[in-house]
């Protein structure tokens, strides 16, 4: 007989731990109305949403279970419409900003939060900040009022209608701002850096006793927030680089003899979008990531890879992260108007020493250096980043109209959750682990020399260092 479950009495969980995200129900008395799905509206018949969430409903972060793994477990609280509202939707008012770097999905969300809030739940008013935080208090940047029609189509276009920026952050102005708008619930678009604002403005509500929910919703093409699976406008900048690695390709296999394609790809501290279009393409034959150092020559050495790559196939094809080689080219002193450290230009400097180092060894090469820059990050969303927007801006307002405040939400696990801000900001930016799986991948298909220092793995037969 084929058993198809059985007990595996060695894993047993001794407790599991909830990351509390704050409620204002607990400072403020709820309206406590019952949740009806305004979608139900058109028959005359306020319905219930089909699956409404409890307090305790959750997501166990850790899911990979192995012998030694740990006993305590921390879960994240699941996301989703909640059976009683904090806010009487007809009072809510909601404010929308988007602040840092461009990326793929932002008019989504921005769209999805809009239509949620007006068109499920009622909501008086949804005012868009524009030009990041520093809108709240700029008195040429006057907010956008948005309605259904304001924001209908904005999902399908890349950047953000509202704007974005860098820099600036005034906490009183912002406070000021919300209270005289009447603000009930501020839905914060954002990386690290503007979670650690949102978070500001979340606790300096609750101590001057202001009833405003503050929601994060993680963006970046870095894919460098923690905890989540992917940060929406990842895929679709990855998608977006394969036309540049293709370009790579090209420019390689035609320019003889000896034909090198460099692209450059962005990521500031980590090589998530570098790793993953690597992986993607099938094609690179070196990726060079800020997570891994950069060897030139000898044993490890990019170049002789490089040498030998080309002498058997032809031509080669690399992706250098931004941020990658400060080993090399040491740590830049300037920074941006948010305080982020400017990079040193990396593939300009790997065009130079791949000449170089052909021309020291006789060889003929005219390496392509091809930067698409911003081409990766200005598009609108693919399919899957317009769905998890969807699903990130729809859990958003739900948590919110519940009285949720000070999280952000992401999917963990393929299950969107809501995560404490100060959880995600503790840890962000997250690096890829140069002793993964995805690394490994890399080495795998690129076979370039794997310059992690070596690391004994527990349990496994004893190894020489891999070449
Ligand atoms: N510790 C902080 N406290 C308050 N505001 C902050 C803090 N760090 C950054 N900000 C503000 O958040 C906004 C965005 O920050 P930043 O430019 O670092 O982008 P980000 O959110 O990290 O996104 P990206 O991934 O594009 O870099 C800026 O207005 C910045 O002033
Ligand atoms: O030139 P900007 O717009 O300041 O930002 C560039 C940075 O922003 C990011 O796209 C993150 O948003 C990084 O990958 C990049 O280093």
């Amino acid at each position: 007989m084929i058993r198809h479950c059985s007990i595996i009495d060695r894993y047993a969980f001794d407790k599991v731990y909830m990351c509390e995200v704050p409620n204002l129900n607990e400072a403020f008395p709820p309206c406590n109305m019952r949740n009806d799905c305004m979608t139900q509206q058109s028959t005359g018949e306020p319905s219930l949403w089909n699956r409404l969430l409890g307090p305790r409903d959750c997501i166990l972060l850790e899911h990979v279970c192995g012998p030694g793994k740990a006993r305590k477990l921390k879960a994240l609280l699941r996301a989703g419409p909640r059976p009683l509202l904090h806010f009487p939707p007809k009072e809510t008012v909601a404010a929308i900003v988007t602040c840092g770097g461009l990326c793929p999905g932002l008019n989504s969300v921005i769209h999805y939060v809009t239509e949620t809030l007006l068109q499920n739940y009622g909501a008086r008013r949804v005012i868009g900040i524009k030009g990041g935080f520093g809108g709240f208090y700029d008195a040429d940047l006057e907010p956008l009022e948005l309605t259904m029609d304001a924001v209908n189509g904005l999902q399908n276009q890349g950047g953000t209608l509202l704007g974005s920026s860098r820099g600036g952050f005034d906490l009183d102005k912002i406070l000021l701002f919300l209270q005289k708008h009447e603000v009930t619930h501020l839905y914060v678009i954002g990386g690290d850096g503007t979670h650690r604002g949102a978070d500001k403005i979340a606790h300096a509500c609750l101590e001057r006793k202001l009833n405003i929910a503050v929601a994060g919703i993680p963006k970046t093409i870095d894919n460098d927030v923690d905890l989540l699976d992917r940060s929406f406008g990842f895929t679709t900048s990855v998608e977006a680089a394969q036309n540049a690695i293709k370009v790579a390709v090209t420019e390689a296999t035609c320019n003889l003899p000896n034909g090198i394609g460099i692209v450059k790809l962005m990521g500031r501290s980590s090589g998530f979008i570098a790793a993953y279009a690597t992986m993607a393409s099938g094609e690179v034959d070196l990726c060079l990531v800020p997570e891994a150092p950069i060897v030139l020559e000898g044993d490890k050495g990019c170049l002789p890879h490089l040498e030998r790559v080309v002498a058997d196939k032809g031509y080669a094809v690399v992706v250098v992260a931004e941020g990658a080689g400060e080993e090399l080219l040491g740590a830049s002193a300037e920074t941006d108007a948010s305080g982020n450290k400017k990079l040193p230009k990396i593939g300009e400097f790997m065009q130079a020493k791949i000449e170089e180092y052909f021309a020291k060894q006789g060889k003929q090469c005219s390496p392509k250096y091809i930067d698409p820059s911003y081409m990766v990050r200005s598009v609108p969303a693919n399919a899957s980043d317009q769905i998890l927007c969807m699903q990130l801006a729809q859990n958003a307002v739900h948590a919110a109209m519940a009285g949720y405040t000070s999280f952000t939400v992401g999917m963990v696990n393929n299950k969107v959750v809501l995560i404490p801000i100060s959880l995600i900001t503790a840890t962000s930016p997250r690096k890829l682990d140069p002793y993964g799986r995805t690394w490994e991948r890399i080495i795998s298909i690129t076979l370039q020399p794997n310059t992690v220092p070596f690391r004994p793995v527990k349990g496994a037969a004893p190894r020489e260092p891999e070449h």
